[in-house]
């Protein structure tokens, strides 16, 4: 296994331009992927995530065009569901950990012609899909379990599916609503979604309408509580699309400057984004950093004669950056509670038990409870070696222990590849040795 010894920094200054959004990027190419007409997408996001969904899309029969640095891609529709040439024949396709590959395609190939197999790494076996494939059994789709119960691997024998009425539970993942909702279009009949019990991280589903109504499909939205999509409908290319920066990868330069001073400043997300995830420094704010704010662009400063907070707050909204809360947290004067986040349990890793783990070996006390984590910070930060679980955000959000006063070693480093190749290096550009 690598490991990487990150040296105490004391500052963190600068700007940087983000990589595309991993959750725009994949929703993006589905749905160009099933649009009619051709789409150039700008600024995608190069990464193990993206890169599970083209390889999946290619095989799927749908040609795309990569440039060299991977960044932009002409995907030529095929306007409307995948059809498979053969339809005895097999399609395998392994989507590794991909949240983002794994449920959208889950539910667009109950909708298209074709035997499919979908496959991924050991941990997405353990990531629940129940809720998606109960909801579009509803819809008549034809779907099995390969392994357990409620668990990829799936095998889906994809025909027309008819919509009507469908239930689906929102308190496990919204990525599984996401996934009905992009597919609701290509049922021959209107489809109406009624999400059952509490909806979790809403700010997804904002997403996830943008980029239909970018492709022409307009969804009637009832308070998130009930959704109305008219069947027999193709996505319309909208010929040109850019990738709005990542919010989620924003948050650890952001949280940097929060801890040690910055400025510095991220361009690609701003007061403009469409991702949840640009919130988090509304959460910084609370903490006491001070925050300027651009169409596409987010700055964060603290000024030395101030302090950063600890703080008590739902933070279910944006799970992903809640995790930079946690490492910030080290950082703060009083003790930090991050609350109604129990789906970070089935995410890369058992996150909550990861992150309680690992802030311990650092010094910190910490509170597991089953939806919530609190933590003191410790009087000094005390070198540890972190262990990442292959999950890119351990990894990501642990490199701001660097802000103490002792080494801190990040093993497998390289688990950023799901989302963020490059974390390191620009980690090391922006911030300077103690
Ligand atoms: O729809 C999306 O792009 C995502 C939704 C969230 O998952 P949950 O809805 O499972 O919380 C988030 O954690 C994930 O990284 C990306
Ligand atoms: C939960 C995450 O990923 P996924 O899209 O696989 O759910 C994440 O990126 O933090």
């Amino acid at each position: 296994m690598q490991t990487l010894t990150l040296q105490p920094v004391s500052s963190a200054r600068g700007q940087i331009t983000l990589p595309g959004s991993k959750s725009l990027s994949n929703r993006i190419l589905l749905l160009a992927a099933l649009a009619r007409g051709t789409t150039k997408i700008t600024n995608l996001l190069d990464s193990d995530d993206v890169r599970h969904m083209l390889t999946a899309l290619t095989a799927l029969g749908v040609e795309l065009e990569l440039s060299e640095d991977r960044q932009q891609c002409l995907v030529q529709g095929i306007g409307g569901a995948f059809q498979l040439p053969d339809t005895s024949q097999l399609e395998a396709l392994f989507l590794g950990n991909a949240g983002t590959a794994m449920r959208p395609l889950t539910a667009a190939l109950c909708a298209s012609t074709g035997q499919f197999e979908l496959t991924g790494e050991p941990r997405m076996y353990e990531r629940p899909i129940g809720d998606l494939v109960d909801a579009l059994r509803q819809c008549g789709a034809d779907i099995e379990y390969l392994g357990d119960e409620g668990f990829p691997p799936l095998h889906i024998n994809g025909h027309a599916l008819r919509g009507g009425q469908v239930s689906i539970r929102g308190n496990v993942s919204s990525q599984f609503l996401t996934a009905m909702l992009m597919a609701a279009p290509l049922c021959q009949g209107d489809v109406v979604i009624n999400v059952e019990g509490e909806l979790v991280s809403k700010p997804y589903i904002d997403i996830t309408l943008d980029v239909m109504s970018r492709f022409g499909v307009r969804v009637e939205n009832n308070d998130y509580q009930s959704f109305h999509i008219k069947g027999g409908q193709s996505y319309e290319s909208p010929a040109q699309i850019m990738v709005e920066g990542d919010a989620s990868s924003a948050s650890y330069f952001l949280a940097a400057a929060a801890i040690a001073g910055g400025p510095v400043r991220v361009y690609g997300a701003g007061s403009h984004s469409v991702q949840g995830d640009a919130k988090f420094a509304d959460v910084l704010a609370k903490m006491g950093a001070e925050i300027r704010w651009g169409g596409d662009w987010i700055e964060v400063e603290r000024q030395a004669d101030s302090v950063l907070n600890g703080i008590d707050i739902d933070l279910n909204h944006i799970p992903d950056a809640a995790m930079t809360i946690a490492t910030t947290a080290l950082f703060a004067e009083g003790p930090t509670c991050i609350r109604n986040v129990y789906n970070w349990r089935v995410k890369e890793t058992d996150r909550l038990s990861a992150m309680a783990t690992e802030l311990r070996k650092v010094g910190a006390t910490v509170e597991e409870g089953e939806d919530y984590i609190r933590i003191e910070p410790p009087s000094e930060i005390q070198s540890a070696a972190i262990d990442t679980y292959d999950d890119h955000r351990m990894a990501m959000c642990f490199s701001l222990a660097a802000f103490g006063n002792s080494p801190i070693t990040i093993n497998d480093p390289g688990c950023t590849a799901k989302t963020f190749p490059t974390y390191f290096e620009l980690f090391k550009e922006m911030t300077q040795p103690a």
